[in-house]
C-alpha cells in the first residue's frame, strides 16, 4: 500500500450462536482508496461490514480507523467517526421525500455544519440527475436502480471517511449498473476511503484497486485487482465462461503472488 492507512481489520472472528460466519479476517483499506471483497453466497461479506459498522459485535479482533481503534459494536459510534455503511436492498425511508433522505444523511452535521450540508446536497444533486428530477417524491414510489441512487447519495451526505458498500448492484438494470459504478469510481477524488461487496466480482474487480477474495469466513486470497482478473481460481469461482477463456489464455501465469508481498494467503 503506498499511502496513509485508513481503515484496518485486524484478525476478526464472528459468531451467530454456535455458526462461525468470520474467522481472522484481517484486510486494510488505504485512503481514498477502493477494495473490493468478492466472494460466493454466505462466504461472510456482509457480516464483515456489519462488524466494522458496528452493527454485529465480533467475537475476536479489531477494527482500527486512522490508528485509533473503534468501539465493538457500536454502530452510532462508527457512525460519527465516518464509518458508513450502504446496505444491501437500499433501506430508503419508504415515506419520506427523496431529499428528505438525503438531508437525513446529514443529520449529525446539521447544527454544526448547515451552510456546507446545504452545498453538499447540491453536489449529491448534480452526480446523480434522476435524484434532483424526483427530489419531491417519496423515496417507496422510486424504481429498484433509483432507490439504490438515493441509499448512495444519502450515505455520501453524511461526508463519509470510510463508505461500506453491500452489493450496490444487486437486481439492477445494466444502465443503472454501469452509473452506480461509474460513480463509486469517481468516489476517491473526494477522498473517500471505500469497501465494496459484490456478487458481480467483475464489475467489482474493474473499479477497485485491490481486492480480497473470501470464501466460507475467511480471507483465502488477495492482492492488485489486475492480478486478481486474471488468476484461474478467481476467473473459474467468480468470473464465468467469458473470462475463465481469458484466464486460459494465460496459462503460463502462475497465481502465486496474491498480496502485496507476493505470497498466497494461507
Ligand atoms: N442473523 C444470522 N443468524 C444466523 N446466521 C447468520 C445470520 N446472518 C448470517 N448468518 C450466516 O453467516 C454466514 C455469513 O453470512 P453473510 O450474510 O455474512 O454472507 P454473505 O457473503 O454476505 O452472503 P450473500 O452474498 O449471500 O449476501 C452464512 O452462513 C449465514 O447463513
Amino acid at each position: 500500500m503506498n499511502s496513509e492507512s485508513m481503515l484496518q481489520v485486524k484478525k476478526i472472528s464472528a459468531h451467530y450462536g454456535a455458526v462461525k460466519a468470520l474467522s481472522q479476517v484481517s484486510l486494510e483499506v488505504s485512503q481514498g482508496e477502493i477494495v473490493c471483497i468478492i466472494g460466493a453466497n454466505g462466504a461472510g461479506k456482509t457480516t464483515l461490514l456489519n462488524v466494522i459498522s458496528g452493527l454485529h459485535r465480533a467475537s475476536r479482533g479489531e477494527v482500527i480507523l486512522k490508528g485509533g481503534a473503534l468501539p465493538p459494536g457500536r454502530a452510532a459510534k462508527a457512525v460519527a467517526r465516518g464509518v458508513v455503511q450502504c446496505p444491501e436492498g437500499r433501506q430508503v425511508f419508504a415515506p419520506l421525500s427523496v431529499m428528505d433522505n438525503l438531508l437525513l444523511g446529514a443529520f449529525l452535521r446539521m447544527k454544526k455544519e448547515k451552510a456546507r450540508v446545504e452545498k453538499d446536497l447540491k453536489q449529491i444533486l448534480e452526480i446523480f440527475p434522476i435524484l434532483e428530477k424526483r427530489k419531491t417524491q417519496l423515496a417507496g414510489t422510486l424504481s429498484g436502480g433509483e432507490q439504490q441512487m438515493l441509499a448512495l447519495g444519502r450515505a455520501l451526505m453524511s461526508r463519509p471517511k470510510v463508505l461500506l458498500l453491500d452489493e450496490p448492484s444487486l437486481g439492477l438494470a445494466p444502465l443503472f449498473v454501469k452509473e452506480i459504478f461509474r460513480i463509486i469510481a469517481s468516489l476517491p477524488e473526494q477522498k473517500t476511503s471505500v469497501l465494496l461487496v459484490e456478487q458481480n466480482a467483475h464489475a467489482a474487480l474493474k473499479t477497485a484497486t485491490r481486492g480480497y477474495v473470501m470464501v466460507n469466513g475467511r480471507i483465502t486470497q488477495s492482492g492488485d485487482t489486475t492480478m486478481l482478473l486474471h488468476d484461474k481460481q478467481v476467473a473459474e469461482a467468480f468470473l464465468g465462461a467469458k473470462c475463465n477463456k481469458h484466464a486460459n489464455q494465460e496459462k503460463n501465469h502462475e497465481p502465486g503472488s496474491l498480496n502485496q508481498t507476493g505470497a498466497r494467503h494461507p
